[in-house]
């Protein structure tokens, strides 16, 4: 399911769709492609809504992945059971496994699929104890896998379970007869509830691993993290020169990319190619930089992500921010901890952008400003209204 918009990653998702996203580099929806190859699913289908024939471009016919990926497009909004539907056609033979397009995860898909081949529910959900259910669908499952309540986004006195949806259904196709075509008709808020009071069986499975979905910034910078924790050792790859700084791996790093002399890396990092480092910068670890990148003497990237074609000036500090493809970072800025920049961004030198802050597209910073609150341009927020 890769129609949703992504309001809460805004400004990120202004350029990209959640799914395009880069995770180490790379749009996010790939590594959860090469993770169900490598599982074993090869036949995938995506339906797409807000920007999906950038996701289209991105993946192909998924042969470079070990896949078939085959598209369903949503005319209007259906929903996420709805637009399962609008792609029955793909479906309707076997029991299917449903993923968001932004999940991050490293979960035994197999396993469960498994369980639900062998179990006699329509539906089996994946559950995963969460220590703050608010944002999730929550449930209460009796010793034999059942389902007997679900409660999308319970309140504060609501919550009688810590077991959360992960948003991953196993389904068997008899499932359509209960879902209405060309409505928007959702899992969680409309076939759930409509099963569970119909008597249908809904089973869950407890789910082991690591699993998000990169919903906000928060949980993109833990995808991010979790991903970087899985580069192999002391890796450095790709070809690159320096006159003499220090490398701390792990270290994956594109090719062409020119560090200056006495800086300093400290892993994990990734970098992409064609990327220009200059002298006494330091790059602290769990930071990625994407490819064509220009990071000026004296420049510090503490755990940030700087997307492709960011320049960074000389003596700036980027501290746990992101930065979008295409932003410039004049001299002696200081970024602080939670900021998002959009793309084609431009910042004068002497900045400081405070905690939290996030700047949308094409806005110009004037040299010396201090911003403590969140600036929109208001033509991005028209031009995308009601998506
Ligand atoms: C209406 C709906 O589909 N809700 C799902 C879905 O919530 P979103 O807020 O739409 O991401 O994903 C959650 C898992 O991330 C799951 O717990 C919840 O039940």
């Amino acid at each position: 399911m890769c129609g949703g918009a992504g309001t809460r990653l805004r400004p990120l998702t202004f350029k990209h769709p959640k799914p395009s996203i880069p995770i180490l580099n790379k749009p996010s929806v790939r590594h959860l492609i090469e993770h169900l190859s490598r599982e074993g699913f090869n036949e995938i289908v995506m339906t797409l809504g807000y920007m999906g024939e950038r996701i289209e471009e991105q993946l192909g016919d998924g042969h470079m992945f070990g896949v078939h990926i085959d598209y369903v497009y949503e005319k209007e909004k259906l929903g996420t059971a709805g637009g399962i539907k609008n792609a029955e056609k793909y479906l309707k033979d076997e029991p299917f496994i449903v993923l968001g397009g932004d999940h991050v995860l490293n979960l035994d898909l197999r396993e469960m699929y498994r369980f639900h081949e062998a179990n006699d529910a329509p539906v089996t959900i994946g559950l995963l104890s969460i220590d703050d259910p608010r944002e999730f669908g929550i449930a209460d499952m009796d010793i034999n896998n059942r389902i007997h309540r679900f409660l999308e986004k319970p309140k504060a006195g609501q919550i009688f379970s810590n077991l959360a949806s992960t948003g991953i259904y196993v389904c068997s196709p008899s499932i359509f007869e209960w879902i209405p075509e060309g409505k928007k008709y959702d899992f969680a808020k409309d076939l759930f509830p409509f099963m569970l009071a119909a008597d249908k069986k809904i089973n869950g499975v407890l789910v082991r691993g690591q699993w998000t979905d990169v919903g906000s910034s928060a949980a993109y910078r833990q995808a991010q993290r979790w991903m970087l924790d899985a580069l192999p050792g002391t890796t450095i790859e790709g070809n690159f020169t320096t006159r003499n700084a220090r490398i701390k791996g792990p270290l994956s790093i594109g090719n062409n990319v020119c560090i200056g002399s006495n800086s300093s890396l400290v892993g994990p990092i990734v970098i992409g190619e064609n990327t220009t480092i200059g002298d006494n910068v330091l790059i602290g670890p769990y930071s990625v930089i994407g490819s064509n990148c220009t990071i000026e003497d004296n420049a510090k990237i503490l755990s940030s992500y700087l997307f492709d074609n960011v320049s960074i000036g000389k003596g700036s500090n980027i501290s746990g921010g992101v930065v979008a493809d295409d932003t410039t970072i004049g001299e002696h800025c200081f970024l602080e901890n939670g900021t998002v920049i959009g793309h084609k961004v431009l910042i004068g030198s002497n900045s400081t952008i405070h905690s939290g802050v996030k700047i949308w597209p094409e806005v110009v910073i004037d040299k010396d400003s201090s911003i403590k609150e969140t600036v929109i341009n208001s033509d991005y927020d028209a031009a995308h209204e009601g998506s």
